[in-house]
Parts: structure tokens; sequence; C-alpha cells
């Protein structure tokens, strides 16, 4: 892996073509079940994510005959025939690159509030920057279990500091030793501390005598001591806004003496989720389908920095889903499903009819090409994402990610780049969005099952690969969206 580079530079991304260990075709151990899953059973899946309705593709930018897509397709995939007429939201459709540009710009930064150092800050970003309210450490200390020294030994044994202890007004002298624990205060006058496995306590009759046997070293000046001011001095700037919270960050806020912190308020985000035909448990029956979203799109939300104040599903009807998103007082509306020109897809005559201003309509990317995003009349945001469940995570990999970005007043993070294990055929216009895995050495092997309706390739990935029109060679350096775990939770590569 490589990086980091600005996601708005596309063209700038590096393309090597140097020859790799291009790994097994199947996913592994990763993604079990299939073990004889090969080129075709790729091609079948990439068929499936371009076969709707790509625009026509200039004669260069077509596949040769040759590739397996074809042959899956029964056609040339850039074909349409002139009779058929463009789906609605392709007249307008934006590149991926722009589209992701004109979702960051398209809100301004929450309000910041001043709130409790604690769990609750995770995910958010600091509107102001930190500030150190100490020097650190905040006196000189010890480093070491031991014994302060001042001046050469042997050295006259006498009392004990320990950590929390307020320092004593009484200055070592020169000869003189005192059991030190680590973190106490230095006695004024010390000039080393010696470590407990390297010295050694003989009793006479005048008291007690530290001496360093051989072969240890007697202590340098200034060995083993943290001297006050090592790591800030108070006043220094320890990080800058727009830093997400983490638990290193409460940590090091807690060290420098805050009790609370400024951040950018969570964006508040509703899910709306459409459609008749979705079930909330057991298996699929009866022409229905299990809703993969509702269980999937608030944890990853809240993990972009969200807080997602409600998950609503909803029947199939634009009076509903017209006062649901009127009555919303989110930041952010997040509906799923209603996108396209289907009979019951409502989401662009219910935003017309609310007189919502369309952003995007439109991606080309795929999957997810009939994803939108609109700014309401009092001035909310609506990222309508594709029912199809791959479909939604490219919606929110494309458009919500970077709404909330702005919103949670986060910087543009740094996506990696890793070089493909194997060929990707591309869409001959649109970027397409490819799960991968990481292998051994960091290169981004593509999985299969990723058609737009499947979630099996996603859910065994590391991130999303994009891959640009044309496809992309084994080898070439090609930008990752972090998909995997633990890795939105700090807006990493998103
Ligand atoms: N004439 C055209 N039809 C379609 C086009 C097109 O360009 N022209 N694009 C196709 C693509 S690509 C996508 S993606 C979908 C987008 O459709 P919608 O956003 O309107 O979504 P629905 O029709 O409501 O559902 C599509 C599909 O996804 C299933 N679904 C919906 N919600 C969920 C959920 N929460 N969990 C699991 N599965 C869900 C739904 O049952 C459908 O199978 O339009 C194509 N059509
Ligand atoms: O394939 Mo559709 O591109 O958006 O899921």
């Amino acid at each position: 892996m490589t990086g980091p580079r600005d996601d708005g530079g596309r063209d700038n991304w590096p393309r090597t073509n140097g020859a790799r260990d291009h790994g097994p075709t199947t996913n592994g151990a990763r993604e079990r079940g299939r073990p004889g899953a090969d080129s075709a059973d790729r091609a079948l899946d990439d068929a499936l994510a371009l076969a709707n309705g790509p625009r026509p593709a200039s004669p260069a930018a077509r596949p040769p005959s040759t590739d397996p897509l074809v042959v899956a397709l029964g056609h040339e995939p850039g074909h349409r025939s002139p009779a058929t007429p463009a789906p609605r939201h392709q007249a307008a459709a934006v590149s991926w690159p722009e589209a992701r540009r004109i979702a960051r710009r398209a809100g301004g930064r929450l309000d910041a509030r001043a709130l409790p150092l604690g769990e609750d800050l995770l995910g958010m970003a600091l509107a102001r920057d930190l500030l150190a309210l100490t020097d650190l450490p905040p006196f000189d200390s010890s480093a070491m279990d031991g014994w302060a020294v001042a001046g050469t030994g042997p050295w006259r044994l006498k009392g004990q500091v320990l950590a929390g202890q307020q320092r004593s007004a009484d200055a070592l002298l020169s000869g003189h030793a005192v059991r030190i624990a680590t973190g106490a205060v230095l006695p004024p006058g010390t000039t080393a501390v010696l470590r407990s496995e390297y010295g050694s306590i003989r009793r006479g009759t005048d008291g007690e005598w530290l001496h360093v046997p051989a072969p240890h070293p007697a202590p340098r000046p200034g060995q083993e001591i943290r001297r006050r001011g090592q790591e800030c001095r108070g006043g220094d700037d320890l990080l800058p806004a727009g830093t997400v919270v983490t638990p290193a960050v409460l940590g090091l806020a807690a060290a420098a003496g805050h009790d609370e912190l400024v951040v950018t308020m969570r964006p508040r985000v509703e899910i709306l989720v459409l459609g008749d035909e979705l079930l909330d448990h057991g298996p699929p029956r009866a022409g229905r389908v299990r809703d993969a979203l509702g269980p999937m799109l608030p944890p990853w939300l809240r993990g972009l920095g969200a807080d997602v104040t409600s998950v609503r599903r909803l029947v199939d009807d634009a009076d509903v889903l017209r006062a649901a998103v009127a009555a919303s007082t989110a930041d952010l509306v997040v509906t799923t499903g209603g996108t396209a020109g289907g009979p019951v897809d409502h989401v662009h005559p219910v935003l017309a009819a609310l007189g919502a201003r369309l952003l995007v309509d439109g991606v080309a990317v795929r999957p997810g090409h009939p994803m939108l995003l609109a700014e309401l009349p009092a001035g909310a945001l609506l990222a309508g994402l594709p029912g199809n469940p791959l479909a939604a995570v490219a919606g929110v990999l494309t458009l919500v990610a970077p709404v909330l970005r702005t919103l949670a007043g986060r910087p543009v993070p740094a996506p990696y780049a890793a070089p493909l294990t194997a060929d990707v055929t591309g869409h001959p216009v649109d970027t397409r969005l490819v799960p991968v895995v990481f292998d051994d050495e960091s290169a981004a092997r593509p999985l299969h099952f990723t058609g737009p309706a499947m979630l099996r390739g996603l859910a065994a990935a590391d991130g999303m690969a994009v891959i640009p029109p044309g496809g992309a060679r084994a080898g070439q350096e090609t930008a990752v969206l972090d998909t995997g775990a633990l890795a939105p939770a700090w807006g990493s590569g998103m």
C-alpha cells in the first residue's frame, strides 16, 4: 500500500505496471464456499455489475470481443440500440470524482461545542487545535525504579521518593542517593538515576551505601531522567483542528490537562429504508427479501461520525415518503431504494414536489449509478441511495462519506493506493468500485460476488478498489476506499 493522496485527483494517481505475484484467482479463506470460482465466474459478476444500461462508449474504449465480459453478456457492453431510451439519471450523470467533489462541498461544518472528555467523543473531529495546558512531562522525574544520585558514587543512601509525592524541599547533596520510583519527582540536586538492577547496597556501621558493581557502568549525568517539557511546553499545538478523536487523542488530551474538548457536532442522520418487498426477519419468502441495508447502514454511518437518530422502514408510497422527508429535522436524510424509474420509485417525484434542488442526479459509477444528492428547502441534505445493496454502499462511499466529512469538520483523508494482483475489467465509460482484499504484501486482490445486489464480496473485503473507465491491469496502483471492520471508524480512505 502506498499513500496518501487526495481523492479528487484521480488522474494524478500513479499507474505502475510492474510485474507482481498475482496470487490465487479465487478469494481463498476470505470468501469461502466456492473452491471452483474462476475467471468465468468473475466475468458473470462483472456482467451483472455492468449490464444495467451503460452509455455508449467510444469505439476505442470498448473491450475486445474476446473479453469474457462480452461472452457473459452476449453483446458489447457499451452498445445500446438507438431505440432504447436512456434512463432519466443518465442525462445528468456526473463523473465519480466530480460527484465526490460536489458532495464534499454540499454542506457546511456544523456548530462546535465543548463536551466532557470521554468515549462519547470518539469519531468526532476537534473544532480547535488541541493546545497543551501544561509542560509534558510536567516536572523532572525518574524514568526508572532505582536511586536518584548526586555526583559520583558510592553514595550514602537515605530515604525514598514515590510517584505522586510532592517535591521535597531538601536538595540531594553530592555523594548522596535516595530510593526513587518511576515517575517520582526528582529531588533538586539529582544528577542521574541509577536503575535498581544496576546497583547494590552495602550496610556499614555508618549506614547504607549504594555501589555500582562491575560490569555495570556508573550512570552518566542525566541518565534515566525524564526532563520537564521533553514532549511539549504549555501552549504548544499538539493536534490540528479536524483531527478525529481516537482513543489515543483522548489519552493525549487527558495527559495535557484537558477535562473537555471542543468538537464539531455529529451530523444527525435519519435513514429511510423504502420497499414493500422488505422483510425484517426470517428467510426471504413469497417474492420478498430481507432488508440488508437497515442493519448495515447505521453502524457504518456512525463509524463515519454520524449520529443516526432513526432508521425507519417505509412502504412504497409517495405521500408517506413526502411526509417523512418534510418532517425530518436531520442534517442529512438517507433514503434507500426508489431512485430508479420503476412504478414505485418515488424519490425523484417527491423531491420535485418538495422543491428540493438536485445537486447530483446519477453518477457514472458501477454499481450505484442512480444515486442522487439533493438540498431540501430548509437546507438539509438528502442522499438517495439505490436499493441494490452493493449499489447503496457505492452511494455511501461516493456521496454520504464526503457529505458527513464536511458536516463533521473532518479533513479530506488520505486514500490508500495499492497495486492490483489481477486485471480488472472496466466499464467503458464509468468508474467501477470493486471489493478487494489486501494480500500479505498489501496488494489488492479483486474478489468475486460483486454484482450490485450482492454483499458476499464486500463482506469479505478490506476495501473497494476504484477502477477507472476502461479497466485496470495487474500491478497497476489503484485507489482503495476502506470498508474493513474498523477502518471507517477512524475515517481513513473514505
Ligand atoms: N429501467 C431501469 N431500471 C433500472 C435501472 C436503470 O438504469 N434503468 N438501474 C438499475 C440499477 S443499476 C439499480 S441499482 C436499481 C436502483 O433501483 P432503486 O434505487 O429504485 O431501488 P429499488 O428498485 O427499490 O430496489 C432495487 C433492488 O434492490 C432491492 N432492495 C431494495 N432495498 C433493499 C434493502 N433495503 N435490502 C435488500 N435489498 C433491497 C430490491 O428488492 C430490488 O431488488 O434499479 C435498477 N433498475
Ligand atoms: O448496478 Mo446499479 O449500478 O446501481 O446497482
